[in-house]
């Protein structure tokens, strides 16, 4: 584990009384990130939760919003953009997208672990336009072209 990087973080009125996002154990990838608010997402309905604090991210980072895969798999809850991307340049509010992909109803309270935040480094591409590129094995099979399922 590298060493731990700072990132400013700013409460917003409504996140006043929240805990901030945490690593759940030691060796956590993501912190879990609590709902600002009390919301109910019928089957199918997304709706963009608060958290109630902004960020400003440190150049070379991003913010990766994951969903928890517990919500995932006992409710059908999870982020339809999934991993979301929070620029490093973003001053509003962070907001979990979340989806209810279940078949009942799901209220989230305010407190309740929503999703993960995982703080990852970016590299920017800068594109060198050529004419040709060079050749592989692979050259321009995907989809599937080495074969299906487990065995190679
Ligand atoms: O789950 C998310 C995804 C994005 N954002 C915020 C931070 C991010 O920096 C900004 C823009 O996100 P994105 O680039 O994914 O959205 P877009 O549809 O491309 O909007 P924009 O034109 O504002 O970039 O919205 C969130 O708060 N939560
Ligand atoms: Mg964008």
């Amino acid at each position: 584990m590298t060493d731990p990087v700072g990132v400013r973080l700013k409460r917003l009125p409504h996140g006043h009384g929240l805990d901030l996002p945490r690593y759940a154990t030691d060796g956590a990838a993501g912190m879990d990130v609590l709902s600002a608010e009390a919301v109910s997402l019928k089957p199918g309905q997304r709706h963009a939760v608060a958290t109630g604090f902004a960020v400003a991210i440190p150049d070379g980072y991003e913010i990766q919003v994951r969903p928890r895969s517990g919500l995932a798999f006992k409710h059908g809850i999870t982020v339809p953009n999934t991993p979301g991307t929070i620029d490093s340049d973003y001053r509003g509010e962070l907001k979990v997208l979340l989806i209810n992909h279940g078949d009942e109803t799901f209220a989230i309270e305010r407190g309740d672990r929503i999703a993960q935040l995982v703080l990852a480094p970016v590299t920017q591409a800068a594109w060198e336009e050529v004419d040709e590129l060079d050749d592989t094995s692979r050259g321009e099979g995907g989809f599937g072209s080495t074969g299906g399922h487990a065995k190679l």
